[in-house]
């Protein structure tokens, strides 16, 4: 049988999202391993003033792509992107493109969506969902196809405690939704959507759980895999350990964190962190692709991407390497940072509230404050609230737990030859958490904030500035408390002068014993 690489030989692959995260992973992981692959159709949108072919070109100049440029310079040639707004009727491809795709594409990778957990449930429909309808219309054109696969999330039955590989019936039949939201004003939907997504925590779970249901009414005539990551994270080993692009999920926490913004955080300790490198879903989404193709399953094959079962982290278990992560960003910090990383995880809901209080509400007044003394516009407080917002929604992820059995995806790594399984390796139990941390902490700092890491010294510089302001404050704060005390009460004057008078008698003792031993 052909090894990974041998199959991708040759084959033109359709990739929708391939400016995302994931996408760009998917794309240059495709380019390094499989460097006999003939063509990448990417279908690309302009955006912010930039022509598709812009953002392309300067998604291939990008740093991930350094090792792709170092073995083939040219490799840009194998590029081809194709104009799609996937929010139109026909995904807004053109006649010619069509006829091309449909001519020649062997394989589909289907990664574009809205991730946003506070998407308007129209937007998140049209795109999760009828875009993916249109994509598989467009698919079950393609005369050479043989595989389509589709991203999902492992979180989309996020309503069920145990989730196994299989799709589960739609929450509604999506024809049915999508009829009877088309006449309704966005003011209506928003009114009903917390009706209609029921137990899901947003419109993203809910939207991928119905789009599951969309690509598998189509498995009689499409080869079908769907892929459910869990929490993707930061780059395990490839192209580099740490590479990252975004502030979602965890990164966006690591990095307010870091800043020393986020001080707590609520999370149970004994629920799994079900966190899982963007290069191993990538791997195994590229083995899944191979094993759709060569062997044809009679039905669509669900890949629970996840780490918890087999290799289990836990939020506890954060909270203890909270301490490493912390040291991490203390040995390489975050540039301007508002104050020193100390972060705490916690499952008690009135602590954090506490925190919240002391550690996050209080110093955003007094940073205010003194930014309108000095004639700046207060700023800490809106940052502080956006930061509540973020956390509040990914909360629900955090303080629950889900198992999920991931039985095809030990079945596909037992299908790989010995070579293949490292080259495209998802087997989760070799991650070492804490390094794996640590990496994801600097990715961060050099990929996300494009900070140097020579400009180090001059951050824990700034660091040290901190830690003598916060002594400064804390001493002063204390002397202001005890003033008023021994103003306002005799109690604490005798406190006061006893502790004053058994300093000065120590004194006194020591100065005496060290004059007899001279
Ligand atoms: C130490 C403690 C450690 C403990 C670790 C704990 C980790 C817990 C994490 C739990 C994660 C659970 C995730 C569950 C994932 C489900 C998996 C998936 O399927 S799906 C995948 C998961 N999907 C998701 O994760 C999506 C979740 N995110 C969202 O839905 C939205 O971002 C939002 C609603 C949270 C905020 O919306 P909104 O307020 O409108 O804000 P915008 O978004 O519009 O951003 C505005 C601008 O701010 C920028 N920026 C952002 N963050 C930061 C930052 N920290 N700093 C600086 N900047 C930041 C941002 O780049 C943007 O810049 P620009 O582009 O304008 O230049
Ligand atoms: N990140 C995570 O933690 C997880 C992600 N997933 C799934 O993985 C997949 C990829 O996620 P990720 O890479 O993180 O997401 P990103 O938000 O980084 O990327 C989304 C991609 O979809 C494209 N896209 C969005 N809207 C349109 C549109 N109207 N027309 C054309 N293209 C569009 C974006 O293009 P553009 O650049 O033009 O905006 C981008 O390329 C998704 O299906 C997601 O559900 C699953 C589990 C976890």
């Amino acid at each position: 049988m052909a090894s990974i690489a041998e199959y991708y030989a040759g084959k033109n692959v359709l990739i929708t999202g391939a400016t995302g995260f994931m996408g760009k992973v998917l794309v240059e992981k495709l380019l390094r391993s499989c460097p006999e692959v003939k063509a990448l159709y990417l279908l690309v949108r302009p955006k912010a003033g930039q022509s598709m072919q812009q953002r392309v070109s300067d998604m291939m100049t990008c740093k991930l792509f350094d090792r792709v440029r170092e073995d083939n310079p040219d490799f840009h040639q194998k590029i081809i992107p194709i104009s799609s707004e996937l929010m139109q009727p026909g995904l807004a491809i053109s006649p010619e493109d069509v006829e091309k795709l449909t001519g020649c594409i062997d394989v589909v990778f289907h990664c574009a969506a809205t991730i946003r957990f506070d998407e308007p449930l129209k937007h998140a429909l049209q795109l999760n969902v009828i875009a993916t309808q249109q994509l598989v219309s467009l698919a079950k054109q393609m005369h050479h196809l043989e595989a389509f696969i589709h991203i999902s999330t492992a979180y989309a039955n996020c309503n069920r405690k145990h989730i196994d590989e299989v799709i589960y019936p739609p929450p509604v039949e999506p024809k049915k939704l999508i009829e009877s939201l088309e006449w309704m004003d966005d003011g209506i939907v928003r009114d009903i959507t917390p009706r209609l997504i029921g137990d899901r925590p947003n419109t993203y779970t809910y939207t991928k759980a119905l789009a599951e249901f969309v690509v598998q009414q189509e498995q009689d005539k499409l080869n079908i895999a769907i892929i459910r990551p869990s929490i993707v994270g930061a780059s395990w080993q490839e192209p580099f350990p740490g590479w990252i692009d975004n502030f979602n999920g965890p990164s966006g926490v690591f990095i307010a964190a870091g800043k020393g913004i986020l001080r707590t955080m609520r999370a149970n300790n004994d629920a799994v962190a079900d966190l899982i490198p963007v290069d191993m879903v990538i791997n195994l989404t590229l083995a899944a692709g191979w094993y759709t193709a060569v062997h044809r399953p009679k039905s669509a094959v669900v890949y629970n991407c996840t780490t918890g079962g087999i290799n289990p982290f836990h939020w506890g278990e954060i909270g203890r390497y909270i301490h490493h992560v912390m040291s991490s960003f203390k040995r390489n910090p975050l540039e301007q940072a508002f104050r020193r990383p100390n972060a705490n995880i916690t499952s008690n809901y009135l602590i954090n509230q506490y925190w919240i209080l002391v550690s996050h509400k209080f110093p955003a007044l007094i940073y205010d404050l003194f930014l309108r003394l000095s004639g700046q516009k207060p700023q800490m407080m809106r940052i502080f609230n956006r930061l509540h917002k973020a956390i509040s929604l990914l909360e629900y992820f955090s303080s629950q737990d889900w198992e999920w059995n991931s039985e095809n995806m030990n079945m596909l790594m037992s299908q790989l030859t010995p070579e293949d399984r490292k080259t495209f390796n998802f087997d989760v139990r070799q991650l070492n958490w804490p390094e794996y941390i640590e990496n994801y902490c600097i990715g961060t700092k050099k990929y996300v904030l494009n900070e140097d890491m020579s400009d180090i010294p001059a951050a824990r510089q700034h660091l040290r500035k901190l830690r003598n302001i916060r002594y400064t404050f804390n001493t002063l704060l204390v002397v202001f408390i005890w003033r008023v005390f021994i103003a306002r009460s005799q109690m604490a004057r005798n406190i006061w002068y006893f502790v004053v008078s058994l300093c000065f008698k120590f004194l006194s003792y020591f100065r005496a014993s060290s004059t007899i031993t001279n």
